[in-house]
């Protein structure tokens, strides 16, 4: 039987993303969109915490199973900056041009480029659900000046791989989705909901 789930996310690069990577595995694939979800509150400090309430609020709206990703870009230089803020580092209205322009902007006087993507995904039966199913990915690349690659969203014209010796934005949907943090870390999800 196939499961109807919710995906908490207004991203369509994730959702193209998590449609790929869903596809195989016995569910059928809803945005909360189609059902009219509107963007939740994302007001905590960790991944984690963001996610469980994106969960909990697409579950509560549809009645419906939901999956949520709270996921960023974590620069060593900075700190671990943009990290829960990545989506909004520049200021409202979210723009993906922006953040990419303001990180690399301060990280400009800093030599150590290296970043890596996080990834937490929270999986809710329904909307109070005692026991949320979690996992996580991470993905090891460093920061560069100058964009390559059309593919994928997000900072990923400016995410190197070096042992690739290309940007995230230059890799297959295949490619990326082999070795992403969402990836990651929808493999380990899978595993513990069997
Ligand atoms: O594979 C990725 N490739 C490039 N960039 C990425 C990736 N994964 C996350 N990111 C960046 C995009 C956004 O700046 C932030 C996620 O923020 P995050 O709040 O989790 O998502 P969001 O607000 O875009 O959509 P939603 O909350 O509706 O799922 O990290
Ligand atoms: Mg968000």
């Amino acid at each position: 039987m196939t499961q109807r789930l919710i995906l908490a996310s207004n991203n369509a690069g994730k959702l193209k993303e998590f449609n790929e990577l869903l596809s195989t595995v016995g569910f059928s694939v809803h945005a909360q969109g189609e059902y009219n979800v509107p963007e939740a509150e994302e007001p905590h400090i960790t991944f984690v915490e963001n996610a469980l309430e994106k969960a909990r609020h697409a579950a509560r709206l549809t009645g419906l199973p939901a999956l949520a990703d709270d996921s960023g870009v974590c620069v060593n230089a900075l700190g671990g900056a943009p990290g829960v803020y990545s989506a909004r580092y520049a200021g409202e209205p979210k723009s993906d041009a922006a953040n990419s322009a303001k990180l690399i902007a301060d990280l400009a006087q800093h030599a150590d480029k290296s970043a890596y993507y996080y990834c937490v995904l929270v999986y809710v039966r329904h909307a109070d659900d005692p026991q949320p199913v979690i996992a996580e990915g991470r993905w090891n690349g460093e920061m560069i000046a100058e964009p390559r690659g059309h593919g994928g969203f997000g900072y990923d014209p400016h995410f190197y791989i070096a042992s690739l010796g290309k940007c995230a934005a230059e890799l297959t949907s295949d490619e990326k989705n082999a070795l992403s943090h969402r990836g990651q870390a929808l493999r380990a999800l899978v595993e513990k909901l069997r």
